[in-house]
């Protein structure tokens, strides 16, 4: 592999995003969010305001339940801040996202499952996890925490709908370009775990959510498919969904069955605001992106930038989004007069690739690749794509860097950055550009962000 680029940018750019990074690490946003003094733990809401205390002696048991890609560190940070009054707990989580040998817990199970397409193991964890649920009483606390990748992680399917087809419905969803409020909309109505049901379950237990959103908009009731959150969607939504997108005689029998049984109301809905389990429930966003662009956006300013969040929605076709976001920092580089302090523009979300080729990248990838043909002609705008995961599509690289001018060079070492872009093939082009980021998996999840750095020309 080639060295970076001798460029400043190169690691400006990579310090802002370790800042962001340790910025929503969900261990750290966990202990954000609660605080115990004298036997007295405090739920703090995102405006910093108190939204739930008790007394832990007021309880017989705390219990730990969670999933989701970043859901081990929170459990570990839960049992730093209550030892031994954790009574017991399970968290799944993706392979190969349980803690480091050494740092393990003792009180809360971690169990692995499949994701993105679920499998037996997560079934089953899932299935005990609602079990325990179930026996909770009126003097339990049960702390929920939950992370992006959990309704893959947790198909507690109701008992007609067998895993695989739930595998094959997976796979039709996430293959026909559904968002993932869609996909959630469907998962939530057939999962025992979703949709609220976990506090149905937990019923009259005391219920905190601590939830990290890896979702544009943040919406709580899709951030893992709201397993503690009331379910604004209905089955009506899901036929909706079934009909866009053309599933409905492709689909596997008995979930439409299952979607038919509660458009005809045999199969009853996903739990809704009104129902009084919600009355002893407190959720809790400890982490998004916005966080994440905001940290680096101090750094940015100790750094000597003027920083500026574009948006914590960008979405969109990865290409044409980094097109948009170049367009955005020329505009901003025409108004800087030589002399003036360099910008610092940021954006978080996530876009999406439209497959046309056979090779291999992610999201990131694709949008520096696109932003470095872009850039061919410009002079001081630099940028770098980050899967906040630290994995960017089925590869092991977080994303990419994008240097303004840096076209020729790549052509000039053999590389063909047009075509590369064309086959989604951009992971060997950056990473043989040296472009490529690596930060290995981060254990959290807020989507992906974007961050420019502008010098005046
Ligand atoms: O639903 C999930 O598991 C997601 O990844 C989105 O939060």
């Amino acid at each position: 592999m080639t060295d970076l680029p001798p460029c400043q940018a190169a690691s400006e750019l990579r310090r802002l995003t370790d800042a962001a990074l340790s910025a929503v690490a969900p261990d750290g946003a966990v202990l954000r969010h609660l605080h115990l003094d004298g036997g007295k733990l405090t739920l703090i809401d995102e405006s910093g305001a108190p939204a739930w205390s008790g007394r832990l002696d007021a309880y017989r048991r705390i219990r730990v339940l969670g999933a989701g890609k970043g859901a081990a560190p929170m459990a570990a940070a839960l049992e730093n801040l209550l030892g031994d009054r954790i009574s017991d707990g399970l968290v799944i989580v993706k392979y190969g996202h349980d803690l480091p040998e050494g740092q393990r817990t003792r009180h809360i199970r971690i169990k692995e499952g499949g994701h993105p397409v679920p499998d037996e193991a997560g079934a089953a964890a899932a299935g005990e996890i609602v079990d325990m649920a179930r026996d909770s009483r009126e003097d339990d606390l049960v702390l929920c925490t939950f992370t992006g990748g959990a309704s893959a992680l947790t198909p507690a399917l109701h008992p007609e709908i067998p895993l695989a087809d739930m595998q094959r419905l997976t796979c039709m969803l996430l293959e026909c370009g559904a968002t993932i409020h869609e996909i959630n909309t469907l998962r939530k109505h057939l999962s025992r775990f979703s949709g609220g049901s976990l506090v149905r379950a937990a019923f009259p237990a005391t219920v905190l959510g601590l939830i990290v959103s890896d979702v544009v908009g943040d919406d709580l009731d899709v951030i893992a498919s709201g397993p503690t959150v009331p379910d604004p969607s209905t089955f009506a939504d899901c036929l909706r969904v079934v009909e866009h997108y053309g599933l409905r005689w492709k689909m596997p029998q008995s979930i439409w069955a299952h979607i038919e049984g509660g458009l005809q109301g045999r199969t009853p809905e996903t739990p809704k605001a009104d129902e009084p389990a919600f009355g002893r429930v407190r959720n809790v966003l400890v982490a998004s992106v916005k966080q994440a662009l905001e940290a680096a956006a101090d750094e940015a300013a100790r750094c000597g930038f003027v920083p500026r969040i574009l948006t914590t929605a960008m979405s969109g076709e990865a290409r044409r989004t980094a097109a948009q976001l170049v367009a955005e920092a020329r505009r901003a580089q025409a108004g800087l007069r030589p002399g003036d302090a360099p910008l610092c523009l940021l954006a978080g979300g996530e876009t999406t690739v439209t497959i046309q080729g056979s090779g291999k990248g992610g999201r990131n990838q694709e949008m520096a690749l696109a932003a470095t043909l872009e850039l061919a002609d410009d002079r001081g705008i630099d940028l770098i794509c980050v899967g906040t995961d630290g994995t960017d599509g089925p590869t092991d690289a977080a994303g990419g860097y994008a240097f303004s001018g840096d076209l020729a060079r790549l052509r000039a070492i053999g590389l063909h950055p047009k075509e590369s872009l064309d086959a989604n093939d951009s992971y060997p082009l950056l990473l043989k550009a040296g472009t490529l980021l690596r930060t290995g998996p981060t254990r959290t999840n807020v989507m992906d962000m974007a961050i420019m750095l502008v010098r005046p020309k």
